[in-house]
């Protein structure tokens, strides 16, 4: 007995860890500096990393990257049924009368395109880079032709004469956008070189700035064409517009991508003659040539053609494209060559596509004659008709 209680009694040494030779490195430590059998059961369960981040900017990425799914997540996926290329981006001006429009789209394809435009009449085709092509169309001041515009615009251009202010025509047009979806709008101030004094011009800038905020949103991307140089907008100012426009992303509205629509550039009377002989009045055939967008067009479908009523659709033929997009070679830019424009209503562009010809329109300083014996001129070289639709050939 004497002898167990003496073994009870026995006080042990505490056990002392080596602190030097090739042991005391071998041992695994955690972080503290503790050994691994040292941490406590309570230490393991609270790990400090589990739940924290080390970078800042790790987490502000994993946050970003969070919220982006979330709202993946909330919004249906926009699903583009075009088939090829894409057709144009299309581009109203619109604006109240003698503000600048036409002065504006002119200027816009002097830019892209290195072309004069004499007058602005129906949608102008433009290549603006190797993927796109934009579509200008200057809106008209009447109530249903801005119903019209609304309901194609991927972008729209409202220009406002800086020294009147806000006029009812930009309202009016605001109001059917809003109903039409609300597509991308900017807005151009013109007329600035109207005012002598700079400080009223400066303020007068920030109040139609804060005033189109009001009706888009705060921020909206406002424009200054600060005045005339040779009857013409500052080409540096029209560059930095045109580079917005050809950077810019465009969100397809959902009621657009489901259902197909033609912006009309060009349309033709194919009505037999014997029948308009006989009746004048005659119901007549019309053919019209545009970019389909949305989705794919049936036979048999019933058109609707704003302004003048349902229609059957007799038949839909896909014709080359006059204005395509360059080719997919590895290059930056464009070439001036590729810098390709179709404005048929404005009577520009050198070919016009027809369902059953191409026609190509040759210069009259193209035109050469040459002389002949007997005095009779005949045409030769690279034209043979001045100035005339010519066929060429048939697709
Ligand atoms: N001083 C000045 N004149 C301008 C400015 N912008 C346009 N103009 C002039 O305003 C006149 C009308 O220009 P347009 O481009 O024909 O205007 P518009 O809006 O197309 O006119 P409508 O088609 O009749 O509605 C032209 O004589 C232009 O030179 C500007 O910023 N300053």
């Amino acid at each position: 007995m004497a002898v167990n209680a003496s073994a009870e009694d026995q006080s042990h040494k505490a056990h002392r860890s080596r602190k030097s030779g090739p042991n005391a490195k071998k041992k695994p430590t955690n972080d503290k500096g503790k050994k691994k059998e040292e941490v406590s059961e309570n230490d393991r369960k609270r790990n400090p990393k589990a739940f924290a981040f080390n970078s800042s900017v790790k987490a502000k990425r994993l946050q970003s990257r969070a919220v982006e799914k979330e709202q993946r997540r909330l919004h249906v996926p926009i699903i583009d049924r075009c088939y090829g290329e894409p057709a144009p981006y299309i581009i109203v001006v619109q604006g109240p009368p003698q503000v600048g429009k036409s002065l504006l789209i002119k200027s816009l394809v002097k830019h892209y395109t290195k072309h004069n435009l004499p007058d602005v009449r129906g949608p102008i085709t433009i290549v603006s880079g190797k993927q796109r092509r934009l579509q200008f169309v200057e809106c008209p001041n009447d109530i249903n032709g801005m119903i019209d515009a609304a309901k194609f615009a991927d972008l729209t251009l409202l220009l406002i004469d800086g020294n009147y202010g806000f006029e009812m025509e930009t309202f009016e047009f605001l109001n059917i956008l809003h109903h039409h979806g609300l597509p991308k709008v900017m807005g151009v101030l013109t007329h600035l070189d109207k005012f002598k004094d700079a400080k009223k011009l400066r303020k007068t800038k920030q109040r139609l700035k804060h005033r189109f905020w009001t009706e888009i949103r705060t921020g909206a991307k406002l424009f200054y064409l600060s005045g005339l140089i040779h009857g013409k907008y500052s080409k540096r100012e029209v560059h930095n517009l045109a580079r917005f426009i050809s950077v810019m992303k465009f969100q397809p509205l959902s009621w657009r991508t489901n259902h197909p629509y033609v912006l009309v550039d060009r349309f033709e009377d194919v009505t037999p003659p014997e029948r308009m002989h006989a009746n004048n009045k005659c119901d007549r055939n019309i053919t019209l040539y545009g970019y389909l967008r949305g989705c794919n067009l049936k036979y048999g479908t019933k058109v609707h053609i704003a302004g003048v009523g349902d229609f059957e659709l007799a038949s839909v033929t896909s014709l080359a494209d006059p204005c395509p997009l360059p080719s997919a070679a590895k290059k930056k830019g464009l070439r001036d060559k590729e810098k390709l424009f179709y404005a048929p209503m404005s009577g520009l562009g050198d070919l016009l596509y027809d369902k059953d010809a191409v026609y190509i329109n040759i210069n009259d300083h193209f035109v050469q004659y040459s002389k002949v014996d007997d005095d009779k001129e005949v045409p030769t070289g690279k034209g043979n008709f001045s100035s005339t639709n010519f066929p060429r050939s048939s697709p």
